[in-house]
């Protein structure tokens, strides 16, 4: 048996082997140890091997699936060794084979997946002239995915892919190895385990044969694939490795879509985090754009909407379309019917992959046969709609409508309620196969037998209290209690003795015993095999059935949109040819929905109006003012028009986009032994590279960390370069109100502030956006709301007034460091004074009244 296990062994060296033994699954030596280590579990040594002691841990078989969860999250891979040879006529150990291997990119298993996300395999390949080559799939999909981008794009490209494993040549260079390294120590969230496959692997020839045969297709031009050379080579690597894990091909993948980056809005890593669509900054999946628009019925309508979401287009047929489907699934009220008709459907998409992959149990598919009859049901409330031939819906609707003959296959097939698994039995319904039926009859009329025997040998023998029974180790007998035994006839032979009782079997229950169990052993194979035939049927739906699981899940997201417009209260976009971004009422979804959710408090909704005339706003105001939460909204306003979405405003008008890029906030990225101010500039820098006329720039506080002067110039530079070379659109928040100087001298240029009031000594901000340059900063009445000890205040008020009129007299110079004059207040003002003299447990309305007044004659005049 080890030297089997170490053949096995010696084809994954690098994988764990799940070693098959009886209702264990075994690991051996270092694989031993390191689960060991991993899981938490007990580590034993038996036996010899080689003069060695045995080093092995087990963990049993039916709760795998946790420990492969465990492991997956951790990175690992495991291979699944099943014994595939027939336990009784085996001679030496029972074969074994790895009849699949689980890793983090290959997942197809419901109960290691997340409901919400994909778990994608992307294979990368280094090509000539710095350019590589990409493909990517989700097992549990029918699509795979190619891409070519240059050396310099890849970190982009891995990070809006977010794939959970990764595939490259053992070939490649030190310097593309590095750069990969790179960026694996980017990846945020759950980590990118890395596969090494041999150089061949990578071959663009057998690529593309490879993605020919999975489309059954003699050109990829159809899919304008077929000149995408680097791509075939990662599509080569990519399939191989796929195949090599599910341990077959994988029929269901029969579509190609090639991404090209300039046809979709440029949403770069910066941007993604700083708009917080998908994960908080710190890392959390909610609150989140995607967290507030996800109230999709199905795990599958919650994929497609994060990948709409995460993958706008710039060309502006796709939201228009998804806009007008949108209009006419509110206007018929038809979006609440469809969603009622969501409630409890599977996951049709995931069902479909694992029986293409032939994975699939037989309470999915009975689950795949009700989530048919309600997509017959969503086909139906959408022909009702009579949407325009051409149109989304009617596309919907017919891709929704089942394929004809498979829920009766499945219904005549299947149990209503099916055993977990086929080798368990009772799966199979009654009526398709006679010769199970018969077998089972023989199980049936087990019962009827034995109570028949128990009935004549009690005659028989005169013993009133003789049973007939079975357990599963000794089969059937007859229990005799001993003080019966003398009353037992010739031919009752002895099995088993007990305490207080015997155990027998007679020649005639022996025969029937073998009947019996022969019976049951022969229905279980043919149950088996009638599976496998049942499987084999259905192949020839997969096509259909992905495009049905692909138009469920568009719908859901479709209807999913129409609700949260509704409820969140959002007017649809338009769009136009000519450059502009007008939005009337805008606000910021995920604040409103939270300052809602909170304090019961209301968003104060603001206007952005740009265009060719007024391209770059310098925003100034307080801290705390809203300028952050503005500039994200417009930003995330046009990236939900941009997908289809209506948007959190009262009219929105949008012309052609195609970047969003933001430079906010600073998180120090010591990972890369990046200063703050390194990253900032590397940020800018690439922003002023690639931004264009139609892209948006955000750009919150720029040049904030360093000196005020280096700060002040090199943001008045950046303005600058954005306004008269790039001409994006920008939105430029500053403290520098030396900027404010900015659109005297540059026309498309203006001046926009968050308003405030001053009450006192405090602040309240109104979070206005209004026309004009801010009059002041009011950083320290921020501070003294957040609680900093009132010597730093007065200390601060002093050095703040030094240093404004020394800028009014640039030779005086101010001491940062002196010591403030004695504080003006340092005791309770008036007012204060005689609060603290009130007792309102003594006083009557009328003079808590009193007290008010003349509380309110004590404050300062103004
Ligand atoms: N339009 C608004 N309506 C209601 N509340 C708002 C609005 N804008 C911002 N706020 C509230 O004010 C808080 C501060 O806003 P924000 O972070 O945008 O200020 P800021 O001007 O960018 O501050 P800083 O300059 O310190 O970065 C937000 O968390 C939000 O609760």
């Amino acid at each position: 048996m080890m030297q089997q296990y170490l053949a096995i062994k010696a084809e994954f060296p690098d994988t764990l082997v799940f070693y098959r033994m009886g209702d264990f699954y075994e690991l051996f030596w270092d694989d031993a140890e390191k689960a060991g280590r991993l899981l938490d579990i007990t580590i034993t040594r038996r036996g010899q091997s080689a003069g060695q002691p045995v080093v092995m841990a087990g963990v049993p078989f039916h709760s795998v699936e946790g420990y492969l969860a465990r492991l997956i999250k951790l990175g690992e891979s495991v291979a699944i060794c099943e014994q595939v040879g027939d336990v009784a006529t085996s001679k030496g150990p029972v074969e074994r084979k790895v009849v699949r291997v689980v890793t983090p990119g290959t997942l197809t298993d419901s109960e290691l997946l997340s409901e919400k996300s994909e778990a994608l395999l992307l294979a990368v390949h280094q090509g000539k002239k710095a350019r590589c080559g990409l493909a990517w799939l989700s097992v549990t999909q029918g699509v795979i995915h190619l891409a070519e981008c240059a050396h310099d794009e890849l970190a982009d490209w891995i990070d809006r892919i977010a794939p959970a494993e990764l595939l490259a040549s053992a070939g490649m260079t030190q310097t593309f190895e590095d750069r990969l390294r790179q960026i694996r120590a980017q990846h945020r969230g759950a980590g990118l385990s890395l596969a090494l496959r041999p150089d061949f692997q990578f071959d663009a020839g057998l690529g593309q044969r490879k993605l020919q045969e999975q489309m059954q297709a003699a050109s990829l031009a159809a899919w304008s694939a077929d000149t995408l050379h680097d791509a075939h080579a990662a599509a080569s690597a990519l399939l191989t490795y796929a195949e090599h894990t599910q341990g077959r091909n994988l029929p269901h993948v029969q579509s190609i879509r090639v991404q090209r980056s300039d046809t979709l809005i440029d949403l770069p890593p910066a941007t993604r985090r700083n708009l917080e669509l998908v994960q908080t900054l710190r890392g959390e999946d909610s609150p989140t754009l995607f967290s507030l628009l996800d109230t999709c019925m199905t795990g599958m309508g919650s994929r497609m909407l994060k990948g709409w979401l995460l993958s706008p287009q710039r060309d502006r047929a796709q939201s228009q379309e998804r806009l007008a489907a949108i209009a006419q699934l509110q206007a018929s009220g038809a979006w609440s019917t469809l969603r009622e008709q969501f409630k409890g459907a599977s996951d049709v998409e995931r069902i479909t992959a694992r029986t293409a992959l032939r994975q699939v149990r037989p309470r999915e598919l009975v689950a795949l046969r009700f989530a048919l009859e309600r997509a017959d049901g969503l086909a139906h409330t959408l022909q009702t709609l009579a949407p325009p031939e051409g149109t989304l819906l009617a596309r919907l609707a017919r891709w929704l409508t089942p394929p004809a003959g498979c829920a009766a296959l499945l219904g005549q097939s299947l149990l209503e309620e099916p055993a977990a698994l086929v080798r368990d039995g009772g799966v199979i319904a009654p009526g398709l196969d006679a010769e199970l039926d018969e077998l089972r009859a023989i199980q049936t009329n087990c019962d009827s037998f034995l109570l028949d025997l128990e009935t004549r040998e009690r005659a028989r023998t005169g013993i009133a209290n003789l049973r007939v029974q079975f357990n599963k180790v000794h089969g059937f007998y007859i229990e005799v209690t001993q003080g019966q035994l003398d009353k037992v006839p010739e031919d009752y032979r002895r099995r088993q003795t007990l305490k207080n009782a015997e155990r027998f079997i007679t020649p005639e229950l022996k025969t029937f015993e073998d009947k019996a169990l022969s019976a049951q052993e022969r229905a279980l194979a043919r149950e088996k095999w009638l599976y496998e035939g049942l499987l084999d049927q259905l192949q020839s739906f997969v096509p259909a059935l992905t495009g049905l699981a692909q138009a469920m899940a568009g719908l859901d997201a479709l209807c999913t949109l129409s609700e949260r417009a509704i409820t969140l209260n959002w007017c649809a976009p338009e769009f136009t040819r000519e450059p502009c971004i007008d939005i009337r009422a805008g606000r910021h979804p995920v604040v409103e929905a939270r300052l809602a959710e909170l304090s019961g408090g209301s968003f104060i909704a603001n206007d952005t109006v740009m265009g060719p005339r007024q391209r770059l706003q310098i925003i100034t105001g307080p801290n705390m003012g809203g300028k952050s939460t503005y500039m994200r909204q417009v930003a995330l306003i046009v990236l939900l028009a941009s997908i289809g979405s209506h948007v959190p405003a009262s009219s929105c008008r949008l012309g052609p986009i195609d970047a969003i890029h933001t430079r906010i906030g600073a998180a120090d990225d010591l990972a890369n032994a990046q200063s703050t101010f390194m990253l900032e500039m590397t940020e800018a820098a690439q922003i002023l590279h690639s931004a264009t006329p139609h892209s948006l720039v955000l750009m919150d506080e720029i040049g904030r960390g360093t000196s005020t002067f280096d700060g002040l110039a090199l943001a008045s530079g950046i303005a600058t370069h954005l306004h008269n070379k790039v001409q994006c659109f920008g939105l430029f928040a500053t403290h520098y109100f030396e900027l404010t100087e900015f659109p005297a001298t540059h026309t498309a240029a203006v001046n926009m502030h968050v308003s405030a009031a001053e009450s006192g000594s405090d602040i309240v901000f109104l979070h206005e956006i209004q026309p004009g340059p801010a009059s002041r900063s009011y950083g320290v009445q921020v501070a003294r709301l957040a609680g900093m000890p009132a010597a730093v205040l007065n200390h601060a008020r002093h050095t703040l007034q030094a240093l404004e009129s020394g800028a009014q007299d640039a030779r005086a110079q101010v001491d940062l460091f002196a010591p403030p004059p004695e504080a003006e207040v340092t005791g309770p003002t008036a007012v204060e004074a005689a609060l603290a003299q009130i007792n309102p447990d003594a006083l009557s309305p009328r003079e808590a009244l009193d007290a008010l007044y003349s509380l309110q004659r004590l404050l300062p005049k103004k």
